[in-house]
């Protein structure tokens, strides 16, 4: 086991689907990038051999580890998109049960697995499911609102620390914050980041400029503000104020 210490939060930015993007991201300072399978019809699904593609190029480049994002409530399905791309991080953006993480920590041991946790007029949906959650196999929870009309995902809407700052209190696995994240907000959340449980931000809307796309300048914006520190150089700090993770196995994150 290994002590990590992060100096700042992990930069994810999702919805990558070419390998433009990948090479931007990375040259951006971007640590994890989203790829999305099992997102019907969202502008950003991948088939699975792109999948594979996108997840390959990310690995290249020796500093972005690809995340699978995912609607799918199938964990056969999730684990065989998994073993197809050699992606180890998996994020289940939706309503899957506690059922489907346990069922899916089975068939996929190493992996790494997101849970996101939905807020919705400043409550959070899945909040009595948490420690369910928790003994299934989740690693890591990602804290994201709900659209105004319930849309999921890339909502653009800031959440409010104050919302979420107790529920954060009582988990016992780091958490990632996303929801309207952009280069400005860090102020926001004066408590959660400074937290010893945040792993990182998630930012979908402020990584993209008026076209859409991936934009150079708002991504460097984003790794000034939040970080982005290299994962291979995190691990070799050690400094006694930072907030600790146990770091497992490749890609097992524990607190
Ligand atoms: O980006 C999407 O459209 C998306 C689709 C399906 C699942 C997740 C998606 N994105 C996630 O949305 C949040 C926050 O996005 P934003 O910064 O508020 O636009 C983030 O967790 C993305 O992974």
């Amino acid at each position: 086991m290994t002590v990590r210490s992060l100096l700042n939060p992990l930069l994810k930015v999702c919805g990558a689907t070419a390998e433009a993007d990948i090479d931007l991201l990375a040259a951006g300072g971007v640590n994890l990038v989203g790829l999305w399978h099992g997102v019907p019809g969202g502008p950003a699904e991948l088939p699975l051999d792109r999948l594979a593609d996108l997840a390959a190029a990310a690995r290249s480049t020796g500093r972005l580890r690809p995340v699978l994002v995912t609607f799918l409530a199938d964990a056969d399905a999730i684990a065989d998109a998994m073993e197809h791309s050699g992606i180890e991080w998996v994020q289940l953006h939706a309503y899957q049960p506690p059922a489907l993480v346990k069922a899916l920590r089975q068939r996929r041991p190493g992996a790494h697995i997101l849970k996101v946790l939905h807020v919705a007029d400043g409550q959070c949906v899945e909040k009595r499911l948490i420690p369910a959650y928790e003994r299934a196999g989740v690693d890591t929870f990602l804290l994201d609102r709900v659209g105004l009309n319930g849309q999921v995902g890339s909502t653009g809407l800031r959440l409010a620390e104050s919302d979420v700052v107790d529920l954060v209190a009582g988990m016992t696995i780091p958490f990632v914050l996303a929801g309207g994240i952009d280069a400005d907000s860090r102020p926001s959340y004066p408590r959660l980041s400074v937290h010893p449980g945040m792993l990182g931000v998630d930012v979908d809307t402020a990584a993209r400029g008026g076209d859409g796309r991936f934009d150079r300048h708002a991504v460097a914006a984003l790794t000034a503000s939040w970080g982005g520190e290299p994962e291979t150089e995190v691990l070799e700090l050690t400094v006694p104020t930072a907030r600790p993770v146990v770091v497992g196995q490749e890609g097992a994150v524990a607190p």
